[in-house]
């Protein structure tokens, strides 16, 4: 199986190799890098190729203007050519010759100016491509050339005016025109001049402008080269890692792969051997998916790999059960689980598998994979259980048979001597049944048989047993009866009669009605060393007495025994019947204070039955619990001493006593038990503040926050709450701190032997304490010797009940004994801390 563990491991380790996420992000850096720089690159080329092509036009810029400018220097050389001849004619008075001259000179002049004005014209064309101060300079610059030819022009007419003065002789009046023709060649050097500074601005514009421009252009390359510079040595850095990353990586996956190629080999290889193993194999994920099902799995399980492979295992072969969860996370904690399973198949059989599962762990020791080999052993089981059957079940009524009830008997007799409890054994035999076989026949005789397994079978709980021991003899074995006697012989009485109804009831065999009745033997046993045997033969012996005392019957095989189970029996049957016919009376107990005063009384509750005469509360009490027939009881005990308070009030000796009732913890838990107080306090009108409930330290074990919830209401009411037998129960500081009380009673158990006994007499003393800690008071019962009360007056204790006042008395004696001693003028002291 170590393939499918290399092979997963493989599989695993390429997706969650750690590097690869690092190298994705390597590699987009790299190609977000890279794309950047030639970005850069594109840029400051094309920057540059701005640069040169600037300065280009600069240079070239600037040359035209510099020709321009010269050829304006020129036209100032070509201006005083045509303005000699003018000036040369006084000297030679060659008119002709100089007119000839001059018109040379002109020409030559206006050529030039004609071909400065179309460069200007060109350039006024190109201009758009300059700032609009070089537009409009230029555009000035037109406007004075055009201010040139006009000067020449009125240069010239001058010059001719003078040529005229002098074919006419009249050189006076030449000489006078001479000074207009020098002013007029003055204004045209002026406009020329003019001409020249405007070229001169132009071109100093032109060149501060390209020079802005281009060292604009320089900036931006300087940050681009700077930038690319550093980007350069980013993707040289990361580069390099990236490059030994990735070269790593196809190291890496290469390994990856030849050991993925490899374990795949073998899988297929091991794969095909499991397809011929005989045990279902199957491999599942920890989330439960089935990762492998073998040939013997579809067998098995009747589903195909197709249709297994990525389902629940859980779901597809465990039907969802949750035992499939425990078993798993038992395999978690130990690594290994085996143990039987059965399971339904799609089509319904049911089969049963020696299932082993093991946990296949990662190479960092996590649960990676779940191997599970299952066996069908459903053949081996069945034979087994036919065996079983065969062997310790009874073939007609399918009970235990007799071996199965004697190891279990002796199970029983093993477990008694180490409990306490008793356990018992019913040995039923039918009556006459012999009769019936011999006149209905054995057929029917056999259907009685396995109706009254039926019916014994229904009379039982499930940890008992029912076995037949053959022929019409049956056995149930009791278990877990009550540790005490006496009380698991009224259990088992119980049961016998239960027994005993259901198998009286008639049988239907086969269309005839039959009427069957038992004998029963019953013998109880708790850890004496006697052998199932022994056992079995005092069960068939008191089986033999119930058949002598006339069958249809159950007899136990101690008679102590009998006679306590059929004393109950009767004692159950008269309370009832005492109850409905009110047998029931109330005496009450005064309670005394330090000072002798009495200031209430005790109801206890008296059975007189016209055949047992008075009966004392210990003997009825405990199994009108058990019955609970405590309930009315109880009720009635409660108004029955509500309306002794309401008639005491009436009398002024009386007026100030107040009342403790008993309250028996099933009393006490019925859910009722707070509305029927309510109830009997509005029927008879008694002052709750006059009453007081007497609840035992056993009740407070039953559910703790619903105990203290119901003292809470009835002390709203205004009811005093005492806790009787102090100090003999289940005692803890912590609950007695969050019980809504007023008073402990110290057990008479612990008065008895105070002055003799050191423990009782500092347990004594310790619950006085414990009252005063507490802020309650404390009333000490069964106080016989006026030594007990001076002992507990001395350790501050101030209330007291006991014979050495009076025994509890009938209602017309108690009020007697009342007025015979003077009332105690304090109110209701349970109701108060008393102080030493
Ligand atoms: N749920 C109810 N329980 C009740 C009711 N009436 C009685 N009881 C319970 O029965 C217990 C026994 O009662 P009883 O037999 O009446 O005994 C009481 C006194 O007679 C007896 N006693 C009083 N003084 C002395 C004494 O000096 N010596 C002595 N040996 N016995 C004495 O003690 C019993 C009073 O005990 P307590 O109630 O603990 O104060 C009785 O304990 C109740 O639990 C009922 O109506 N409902």
């Amino acid at each position: 199986m170590d393939s499918f563990r290399d092979k997963s491991a493989a599989k695993q380790a390429i997706p969650t190799s750690p590097n690869k996420p690092r190298s994705t992000k390597w590699h987009r850096m790299y190609f977000f890098l890279a794309g950047f720089d030639v970005l850069v690159v594109v840029l400051s080329v094309l920057l540059n190729h701005l640069i040169v092509d600037t300065y280009h036009r600069s240079i070239k810029a600037n040359q035209s203007w510099v020709q321009q400018l010269s050829s304006y220097s020129t036209l100032g050389s070509l201006a005083s050519t045509v303005n000699a001849p003018g000036n040369n004619v006084f000297d030679t008075h060659n008119v002709e010759a100089e007119s000839r001259n001059m018109n040379e000179a002109l020409r030559v002049f206006n050529e030039h100016l004609a071909m400065a004005k179309k460069q200007l014209e060109v350039r006024i064309a190109h201009e758009a491509e300059h700032s609009a101060d070089i537009q409009a300079f230029t555009l000035a610059l037109k406007d004075e050339v055009g201010a040139v030819d006009a000067a020449m022009v009125e240069m010239v007419n001058e010059a001719l005016l003078i040529f005229s003065y002098f074919r006419e002789g009249q050189s006076d009046n030449a000489g006078k025109r001479m000074a207009t023709m020098d002013r007029k060649f003055a204004l045209l050097l002026a406009s020329l001049s003019t001409v020249r500074d405007r070229v001169g601005l132009i071109q100093s514009k032109l060149l501060e402008e390209e020079l802005e421009s281009v060292e604009e252009l320089r900036r931006v390359e300087y940050a681009i080269m700077v930038f690319v510079l550093l980007m350069v040595s980013a993707a040289m850095i990361y580069g390099g890692k990236i490059r030994r990353e990735m070269e790593s990586q196809a190291a890496e996956r290469e390994g990856y792969l030849a050991v993925l190629r490899e374990s795949e080999k073998q899988a297929r290889q091991q794969a095909s051997l499991l397809d011929k193993a005989q045990d279902a194999i199957v491999v599942h994920g920890m989330d439960n998916r089935i990762l492998y099902w073998n040939k013997s799995a579809e067998r098995l399980y009747g589903l195909s790999k197709e249709e297994a492979l990525g389902k629940s295992a859980q779901e597809l072969i465990y039907q969802g059960s949750a035992a499939f969860n425990a078993a798993t996370n038992s395999l978690i904690e130990t690594g290994d689980w085996a143990d039987e399973v059965t399971l339904r198949r799609r089509d319904g059989c049911t089969i049963t598998l020696e299932s082993h599962r093991t946990l296949v762990r990662d190479d960092d020791g996590q649960p990676q994979s779940v191997l599970s080999i299952n066996t069908d052993i459903t053949h081996r089981k069945t034979a087994e259980q036919e065996v079983q059957r065969l062997a310790f079940y009874d073939q007609l009524t399918g009970l235990a048979n007799r071996r199965l009830m004697l190891d279990r008997l002796q199970h029983l007799l093993a477990g008694s001597s180490r409990r306490l409890h008793t356990s018992g054994i019913i040995l039923i035999d039918l009556d006459n049944f012999k009769a019936l076989n011999d006149t209905l026949g054995h057929d029917r005789g056999d259907m009685l048989l396995q109706q009254v397994a039926l019916r014994l079978c229904g009379c039982i709980r499930e940890s008992d047993t029912v076995a037949r021991l053959g022929g019409d003899e049956f056995v149930v074995l009791l278990d877990g009866l009550n540790e005490n006697p006496p009380e698991a012989a009224i259990q088992a009485k119980a049961i016998g009669e239960k027994i005993l109804k259901s198998l009286n009831i008639s049988y239907q065999l086969d269309g005839y009605e039959h009427h069957s009745t038992p004998s029963l033997g019953i013998a109880l046993f708790q850890g004496q060393l006697s052998t199932a045997d022994d056992i079995l033969k005092r069960a068939d012996l008191a089986m033999y007495r119930a058949k002598a005392a006339g069958r249809n019957t159950m007899r136990f095989f101690d008679p102590e025994m009998q006679a306590v189970a059929t004393a109950r029996a009767r004692l159950e049957v008269d309370l009832r019947q005492g109850l409905q016919d009110n047998e029931f009376i109330l005496h009450y107990q005064p309670q005394v204070n330090s000072e002798g005063r009495i200031i209430g009384a005790e109801a206890l509750m008296r059975w007189q039955n016209p055949e047992r005469g008075v009966v004392f509360p210990g003997e009825f009490i405990p199994l009108a619990e058990e019955t609970g027939l405590i309930l009315p009881l109880g009720r009635w005990a409660l108004q029955a001493a509500c309306t002794q308070l309401v008639a005491w009030a009436r009398h002024s000796e009386t007026a100030r006593l107040g009342m403790a009732v008993n309250v028996s913890a099933r009393q006490f838990h019925h859910p009722d038990f707070v509305e029927e107080v309510l109830q009997v306090l509005r029927y008879t009108g008694a002052d709750p503040k006059k009453l007081k409930l007497e609840l035992t330290e056993g009740l407070l074990i039953e559910d703790m926050e619903g105990t203290v919830a119901k003292m809470i209401e009835l002390k709203e009411i205004g009811i005093g709450l005492s806790l009787d037998d102090f100090g003999t129960g289940y005692s803890s500081l912590s609950y007695l701190k969050s019980l809504p009380l007023d008073q402990l009673k110290i057990d008479q158990s612990f008065i008895r032997d105070v002055l003799v006994d050191s423990n009782d007499a500092a347990i004594a003393c310790a619950i006085v304490s414990l009252s005063k800690i507490l802020g309650l008071s404390v009333i000490a019962e069964g106080v016989e010797t006026e030594a007990q009360r001076t002992f507990l007056v001395k350790h501050g204790c101030q209330t007291y009940q006991g014979f050495l006042f009076s025994p509890p008395l009938p209602a017309e004696q108690f009020v007697e004994y009342v007025r015979e001693r003077f009332m105690a003028s304090t109110d209701f002291p349970w109701t108060k801390t008393e102080s030493p």
